[in-house]
């Protein structure tokens, strides 16, 4: 690519907030900060929002029951919104496990007008507890966490997500690949 091209990247009037949703240890993660580091290559302005950061910053204190889980995802909806209506490609990072709290982010983005890409990042609670990348099911299961994804708390899988990704199936490449194609449709769609 041309620095021509970068350049004119650099300069998108809104950017899009790509949501990817999923049980702990599904890979959003992993997904969503390779798919960062592509797009900054390119000279996109890319912000990761994920519950790990949110939770030591915006909703320092927020706990897991329903409500807290709902306000603290109202929270994001808006710092995504905010960033997109100046050009960033917000990649969120939640398990946000309602699609009553992902609708509610949902409308929050496109009340201004700004593509939101819901992402179900897929993996069945036999590969997640498996991976257990953070030990968290193995206390989960042992009664150590109250209220966790999958074990004691419900997940509700979208019904109707921009895109499904396979993480037990597809190799993390060919998603991010995937992913990458949406977004970057989505954009030359925008920006005519
Ligand atoms: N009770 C419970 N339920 C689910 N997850 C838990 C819980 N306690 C801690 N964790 C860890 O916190 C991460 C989830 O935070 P999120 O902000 O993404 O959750 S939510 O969207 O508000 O549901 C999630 O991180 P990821 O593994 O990155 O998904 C967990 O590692
Ligand atoms: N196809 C895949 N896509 C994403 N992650 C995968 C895949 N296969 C195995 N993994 C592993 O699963 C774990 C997912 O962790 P993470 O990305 O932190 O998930 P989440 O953010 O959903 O909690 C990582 O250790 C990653 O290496």
């Amino acid at each position: 690519m041309g620095a021509g091209a970068v350049s004119y990247h650099r300069c998108l009037d809104r950017g899009v907030v790509v949501w990817l949703t999923g049980l702990p240890g599904s890979g959003k993660t992993t997904i969503a900060s390779r798919l960062a580091e592509m797009l900054r290559m390119e000279g996109f302005r890319v912000e990761v929002l994920d519950g790990d950061w949110a939770r030591r910053t915006v909703s320092e204190g927020a706990g897991f029951t329903r409500e807290e889980r709902i306000r603290h995802l109202r929270r994001i909806a808006w710092i995504a919104r905010l960033l997109a209506r100046n050009g960033v490609i917000v990649l969120c990072s939640f398990v946000s496990p309602y699609r009553e709290a992902r609708s509610m982010v949902r409308g929050i983005v496109e009340e201004e007008g700004i593509p939101f890409l819901e992402i179900y990042v897929k993996a069945s609670l036999e590969e997640v507890i498996r991976r257990d990348p953070k030990g968290l099911y193995r206390k989960a299961l042992k009664g150590e966490i109250k209220n966790f994804t999958g074990v004691t708390d419900p997940y509700e899988p979208p019904e109707k997500p921009e895109l499904v990704l396979d993480t037990e199936s597809n190799p993390v490449e060919d998603n991010v690949a995937k992913l990458y194609r949406l977004v970057k449709s989505t954009l030359e769609t925008q920006h005519v």
